[in-house]
């Protein structure tokens, strides 16, 4: 697309808006969540499906703009982040909180009315959770941040269940547990090789304060239990094969690429491929485990 064609379907200030919500990590998040609704027992309307997946999507993307709202002066400190809207001055604070303000509230009131008020509470939990307790609380504070906080990611598939059954059963937990456990090995893999950027905007990530032998280790420990949760849906005969087969292997290959990085001795971020590979595959790891487990649920359980 050329540039004149890509600002008349998205001008300039609209990106900066779009770029708040943090659209990238947001898909996954959205994605977690429509597998979850597509994995629920009994029928939800088309519409209202929709209407669910929006709210959700929208919820995540209050989350995005609240935290970079709040994170202005950290973000100009890392290379990173250092373009985003406001540390670039392209979009002024208040904008920023009232656009974040606004979408939670449009998207937790639209799922109340239109969907349910169970689903409406999750998703206004998880937004004051991660805006509140991980952004300004525990971010700043312990390295055991993204452990705590990493929770507000794990409740999408759950809110995406609620709003088909009204309710919340041990499945979506073990979909909430499986997203819980995945988050320290998906972030820490991507914070041993970014460490100076962090340590250098004052952010305790666990290794520019604990080293990166602890952080290895901690990495290849919550790749255990992470598996075992991925694995449970098929061993309770919550699915069929299909899912049960692609949990093993995606695990499997989880656990050997944990290993590596268990394994590695670097100090520089240019040896570190086991990390760089194993964050990758992260993303690639819940994009398919929660594709095959709607798709199992539906097709074949
Ligand atoms: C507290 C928990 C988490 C932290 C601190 C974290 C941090 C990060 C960071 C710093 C990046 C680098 C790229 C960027 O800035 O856009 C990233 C990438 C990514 N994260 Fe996470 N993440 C967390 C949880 C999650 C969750 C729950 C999901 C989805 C379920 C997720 C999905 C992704 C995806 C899809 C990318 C790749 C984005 C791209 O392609 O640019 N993350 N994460
Ligand atoms: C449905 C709903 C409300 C879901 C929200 C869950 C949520 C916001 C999950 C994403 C986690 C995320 C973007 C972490 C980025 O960490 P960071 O913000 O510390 O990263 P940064 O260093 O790039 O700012």
């Amino acid at each position: 697309m050329t540039t004149a064609a890509r600002d008349i379907l998205m001008p300039a200030e609209w990106r900066d808006f779009w770029a708040l919500t943090k659209p990238r990590v947001m898909s996954l998040v959205v994605f977690t969540a429509l597998c979850g609704l597509l994995a629920a027992p009994g029928n939800i309307h088309p519409i209202i499906a929709f209407t669910a997946v929006l709210c959700i999507a929208l919820g995540a993307g209050a989350c995005g703009s609240l935290n970079q709202w709040y994170e202005a002066d950290v973000d100009a400190k890392m290379a990173r982040t250092a373009q985003r809207p406001l540390p670039a001055g392209r979009m002024d604070r208040e904008a920023a909180l009232h656009f974040g303000v606004g979408l939670a509230a449009f998207s937790v009131g639209i799922m109340g009315v239109a969907v349910n008020w169970l689903s409406a509470g999750l998703l206004a939990f998880s937004i004051f959770f991660y805006s509140i307790v991980y952004t300004i609380w525990l971010k700043p504070n312990t390295p055991q941040n993204i452990v705590i906080g990493g929770a507000a990611g794990a409740f999408p598939p759950v809110i995406g269940w609620a709003a088909v059954t009204g309710d919340v059963t041990f499945l979506p937990v073990l979909l909430f547990a499986i997203i819980f456990l995945w988050t320290p090995p998906h972030f820490w893999a991507l914070a041993l090789f970014m460490k100076t950027d962090y340590g250098a905007a004052g952010i305790p990530m666990l290794p520019n304060v604990k080293g990166q032998r602890v952080t290895r280790n901690q990495i290849f420990g919550y790749s255990f239990p992470m598996a075992g949760a991925a694995i449970l849906p098929f061993i309770l005969g919550d699915s069929g094969w299909l899912y049960g087969a692609t949990s093993m292997l995606l695990s499997g290959l989880f656990l050997i690429l944990a290993f590596r990085v268990w394994q590695n001795e670097a100090t520089d971020a240019a040896a570190m491929k086991p990390e760089k590979q194993l964050f990758a595959f992260s993303i690639l790891y819940l994009f398919l485990l929660f594709a095959l487990f709607a798709i199992d649920r539906m097709v074949i359980a």
